[in-house]
């Protein structure tokens, strides 16, 4: 008998031979990593930065605030224990140029830290960096008195002007796209001469708890901000200029990250432990409670960290999920092995993340016997019975940790590409067997 030939970018996702139990420590969160890179940059004294999430794209953010002329050094925290990024922030200059590879956290943030850096500042990527919206970012900007060349299409390359300082003051911008327009404004408002006033215009925002996280990390580095949810205008936030504190922060396990371990407890009727779930958290993945109890499993906030059992039952869900986007691709692949259809909602700017997420997700289960259809604004997902084949990633972490989900519990799934998990989970591959095999427990 001949063996099957493995062609070496696919990965053959493992089968889960029985209920998992395991405990996963998951690294920090990329979202908390980036914000804390550019505050701490542009704070009046040096910070540092415990249990920093090392992946792609967190090091490009590091490389790309290294180009501009801050210290970004390795260490352990001044207490002594963990791994720690010690942040030296210092005058910003150009000429530099940066490589944003596909992160939209590099591609917004970095804009408005380049205004108040003096030289040309080049800003390049990924081919699906040039498709990705950054009009809001760049029609701020100039409206707040930077200089930008760019091909007028709204989006990368550029090259940002830098003239040592920005008037800032009031804007009116469309983040109906992207909630990163907002919290790109807002990081580095505090060193504009003015401050900021953004005032979102569209007809939706998306991703509303990572703006939250922008405004308390903000808060917690000395800013003050008015915004929506505590007394302010509706769709206003505003920051005064200040001088930003260096601070010692840890920061938190990535939740979102966290998703495919839980759902392998959902998926096998098995038991998962992941260490540090913060009690209060800004980070959407903590919506992962309640998201998947509805959908079949129960969790419980322990001293030990999330303890998540899986029932053996997975349920359908209709679900609006404009908070919580890059949660959609997980959700996606545990619905298509429910025991009753799903609707997933409020996620159309999906179609403009690291791929048209909407669509790879419906060929990619529908070339393995699935049923779904894309809605205007989401999924529509009807369980069958799915077979092995090869689930595309089209550079896109999550798709590679959906179709890892998906092979759990279908014969002969092989994720291409699987090594794009690093732009937020480089050791996915390994902690995903160690997960099978109850090592680590
Ligand atoms: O600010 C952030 O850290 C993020 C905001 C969200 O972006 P969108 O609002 O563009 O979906 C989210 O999907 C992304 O993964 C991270
Ligand atoms: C949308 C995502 O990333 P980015 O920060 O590149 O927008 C994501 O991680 O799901």
């Amino acid at each position: 008998m001949t063996e099957t030939p493995v062609h070496p970018a696919l990965w053959p996702a493992p089968v889960a031979s029985g209920a998992v139990d395991a405990t996963v420590t998951v690294p920090g969160s990329k979202s908390v990593t980036n914000r804390a890179l550019v505050l701490a940059s542009l704070a009046a004294e040096p910070g540092w930065l415990r249990r920093p999430l090392r992946s792609r794209d967190t090091l490009l953010m590091a490389e790309a605030l290294r180009a501009l002329g801050v210290g970004i050094e390795e260490g352990v925290g001044p207490d002594g224990s963990g791994e720690a990024w010690r942040v030296i922030p210092a005058g910003l200059h150009g000429p530099a140029t940066i490589d944003v590879g596909n992160a939209g956290t590099v591609m917004r943030f970095l804009p408005p830290v380049a205004a108040l850096a003096d030289g040309p500042i080049r800003f390049d990527g990924d081919p699906r960096s040039y498709e990705r919206p950054l009009n809001g970012v760049i029609d701020a900007l100039r409206a707040l008195g930077a200089r930008i060349d760019d091909d007028g299409r709204g989006a990368l390359p550029l090259t940002v002007h830098g003239g040592g300082a920005l008037d800032g003051g009031r804007v009116r911008i469309d983040a109906s796209s992207s909630s990163q327009f907002v919290s790109a404004l807002l990081l580095s408002a505090p060193r504009f001469n003015q401050g900021v006033e953004v005032r979102h215009t569209g007809a939706s925002l998306p991703s509303m708890p990572h703006i939250r996280m922008t405004v308390d990390m903000l808060r917690s580095v000395g800013a003050q901000v008015d915004e929506p949810e505590t007394g302010g205008e509706p769709n206003v936030w505003r920051v005064s200029p200040s001088a930003l504190l260096g601070r010692d922060l840890t920061v938190e396990p990535d939740l979102s990250n966290a998703q495919p371990f839980l759902a392998a407890a959902l998926i096998t009727g098995g038991k998962v432990t992941i260490p540090d779930w913060p009690e209060r958290t800004t980070q959407p993945g903590d919506q992962l409670r309640r998201i998947f109890t509805e959908m079949g499993g129960s969790c419980e906030l322990t001293e030990r960290g999330l303890v998540f059992t899986g029932s053996g039952r997975i349920h359908g869900i209709d679900v609006d999920l404009s908070e919580v986007g890059e949660l959609t691709p997980g959700i996606a692949a545990v619905a298509a092995l429910a025991d009753s259809p799903s609707t997933l909602r409020g996620v159309a700017h999906l179609r403009l993340h690291e791929t048209d997420r909407l669509a790879a997700l419906t060929k990619e289960i529908n070339e393995l016997g699935g049923d779904v259809t894309e809605t205007a604004d989401g999924l529509h997902i009807r369980p069958r019975r799915l077979h092995g084949g090869i689930f595309h990633t089209y550079d896109d972490h999550r798709m590679a940790t959906a179709g890892s989900i998906i092979g759990l519990a279908v014969e002969g799934v092989q994720i291409e590409n699987v090594a794009t998990t690093a732009k937020t989970l480089p050791d996915f591959p390994r902690m995903w067997t160690d997960m099978l095999t109850g090592a680590g427990n």
